[in-house]
């Protein structure tokens, strides 16, 4: 499976629209790949939160849109990365609040209607999954303070040269919580995506943590950064491509990037064949 992935890099001077046609080329530029992936909340910006109410939509909104055209374009299938998802009721309540997010009334999670979600999309352009970041990151402020959790695991199944590939969907500080990724495993991930908004301040956990869930749960594994400037955050970049046994297929630097990889399908279940320590797990496995 070859894989493109899109390390944006981006700063607050650049309108969204901008962004999102610039994306959306980038996209166009990686005819010949299976799979193209942008990293979380690129249009948006990762921790532009004061400016996620003015820029929220639905998962059929514009954003989604230009992806999903570049996608049909070249044929491939994309993860267009994550959006501020606003239900209808949230958009509306966003409009009464002058796009302030940080206005809006607090409401428990399950009325809150926004969300992170990240959209996988087939080679015509439709939506084939979506999923709502389980772990929100901020420690009370940010996306915890603005947004609702997701509350589903979400596999999806694609199909490659005619074999058919499960992709399990998770988003940045998910790479925390390896409950996820077993239960990704568990509901048959191969291969796990993973976009990102992850500083530089703390990249050395990015690629630490990355590799480890790869090498834990014999999945194959796409972790796509962000790069450059914005919200007075440094990102990191070192977005990383990796094998089921973590073997280190393409990484970038800190810088904007198009990493190309080609992930051995057949490698993954070779492994788990090889190697096969999923066997031998005690607690909390399907088996026992
Ligand atoms: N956007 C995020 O989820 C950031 C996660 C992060 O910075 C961390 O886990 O550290």
């Amino acid at each position: 499976m070859r894989v493109s992935s899109i390390q944006l890099a981006y700063s607050d001077d650049e309108p969204m629209e901008d962004r999102v046609a610039r994306a959306a080329q980038l996209v166009r530029s990686q005819h010949g790949a299976d799979l193209v992936v942008l990293p979380e909340l690129w249009a948006p910006g990762g921790f532009s939160y004061r400016e996620w109410g003015h820029r929220a939509q639905a998962v059929d909104g514009p954003v989604v849109a230009a992806i999903a055209e570049a996608a049909r374009d070249i044929g491939a299938y994309v993860h267009a990365g994550s959006i501020i998802e606003a239900s209808p009721e949230a958009a509306t309540r966003l409009a009464e609040a002058g796009g302030d997010i940080t206005a809006l009334p607090e409401l428990p999670d399950e009325l809150r209607g926004l969300w992170n979600t990240s959209v996988l999309l087939d080679p015509a352009g439709e939506v084939i999954a979506t999923y709502r970041k389980i772990h929100r990151f901020g420690f009370g402020v940010g996306e915890p303070k603005v947004l609702a959790a997701g509350d589903d695991v979400v596999t999806a199944q694609i199909v490659v040269g005619g074999r058919p590939v499960t992709l399990g969907l998770a988003t940045c500080y998910d790479l925390r919580f390896p409950e996820l990724f077993r239960a990704l495993l568990d509901d048959g991930a191969e291969v796990v995506v993973v976009p990102a908004a992850w500083p530089a301040a703390r990249v050395d956990h990015w690629s630490l943590l990355a590799r480890a869930r790869a090498i834990e749960d014999f999945v194959a594994l796409i972790a796509v950064n962000t790069a450059g400037y914005h919200a007075k955050t440094q990102m990191g970049g070192h977005s990383v491509t990796l094998a089921a046994d973590g073997t280190v297929l393409a990484e970038a630097g800190p810088d904007e990037t198009i990493l190309q990889a080609e992930i051995d399908l057949d490698a993954i279940a070779e492994r788990r064949r090889s190697f096969p320590a999923l066997d031998d797990r005690r607690l909390g496995s399907p088996a026992s």
